[in-house]
């Protein structure tokens, strides 16, 4: 099967996942061959970091192979569908960071093997599972907390909203009037009041602010600083997806607090993302 964006699978295929994801984490014996004999194409630009380090390194322990490509490759003039047919032939999986989402998905409907989307422009659905897997090891009441995102309608923004509806998880949207993703839903609610939503969340999430949002008139309105988190609920947690900006989307003593969960947060990614490469295989 592919992974493609989180409302394409179940809750219970992401109960699944989750269990994948602690078996490696735990390092059960003999896992490190799984992956021998296999080989998987990435696309990747030269400015993905974390995503990329996590899958390839992932992807080698296992005893598998990696061929790296940039995404431009895949806006040549050949036609995808020749491409994946080509490729079909002696690759096991694709896992592919491309702006495009909806090439991504022509290279799932083409391909014989796994595609895994490891971030478009739309969507950004390992990060959040990663995300979401962190936190339901941290917090057992994790289905119960309310989600905070603030900031741009932006492929995180998505994905979460994504998530939430497939674990019916409570999330908060918070931005400027105007940046709303879509109708309000049991899962989805916008807010253009930070300090009201605040007072009920638990999780605070942001991404970076793209040129329309870099004004100090959003900033001083939407930045979590320091003094916004002490509203929060007992317990809450900032987390911030990387990369971020101190004194944009974020405040530099937000993130020198308690309440920057850190890192060592992202270690998981190694792990999400395998399970994701694994059970992709396997299904
Ligand atoms: N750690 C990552 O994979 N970063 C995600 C960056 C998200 C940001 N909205 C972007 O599209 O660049």
């Amino acid at each position: 099967m592919n992974l493609l964006d989180v409302d394409q699978i179940s809750a219970k295929q992401i109960n699944d996942i989750f269990v994948l994801a602690d078996s490696l984490r735990l390092n059960n014996e003999g896992s490190s061959t799984l992956l021998a004999g296999k080989t998987f194409v990435l696309f990747f630009p030269e400015t993905s970091i974390r995503t990329r380090v996590t899958f390839e390194k992932g992807i080698k322990e296992l005893g598998g192979e990696c061929i790296l490509f940039p995404p431009e490759t895949l806006d040549k003039r050949e036609a995808l569908r020749d491409l994946m047919n080509y490729l079909n032939n002696w690759v096991d999986g694709i896992i592919v960071r491309h702006s495009s989402y909806s090439i991504i998905q022509e290279l799932a409907a083409q391909s014989v093997m796994p595609v895994i989307n490891a971030m478009t422009s739309e969507n950004h659905p390992c990060e959040i599972l990663s995300d979401l897997y962190t936190i339901s090891r941290q917090r057992e009441n994790f289905r119960e907390l309310a989600y905070t995102f603030v900031g741009p309608p932006g492929n995180i923004c998505r994905s979460w909203a994504n998530v939430a509806s497939v674990m019916n998880l409570q999330f908060n949207h918070v931005c400027a009037q105007g940046y709303q993703l879509g109708a309000s839903s049991a899962n989805y609610k916008f807010h253009t009041e930070l300090e009201d939503i605040l007072v009920h969340s638990d999780v605070i999430l942001t991404d970076s602010l793209p040129m329309d949002l870099q004004s100090d008139e959003y900033i001083s309105k939407y930045q979590i600083t320091l003094e916004r988190m002490k509203m929060t609920k007992s317990n809450a947690i900032l987390n911030p997806c990387p990369p971020f900006f101190r004194g944009e989307e974020v405040s530099g003593d937000a993130i020198s607090s308690d309440y920057f969960v850190g890192y060592s947060f992202k270690k998981n990614l190694l792990y999400v993302q395998l399970a994701i490469v694994l059970y992709c295989l396997m299904k």
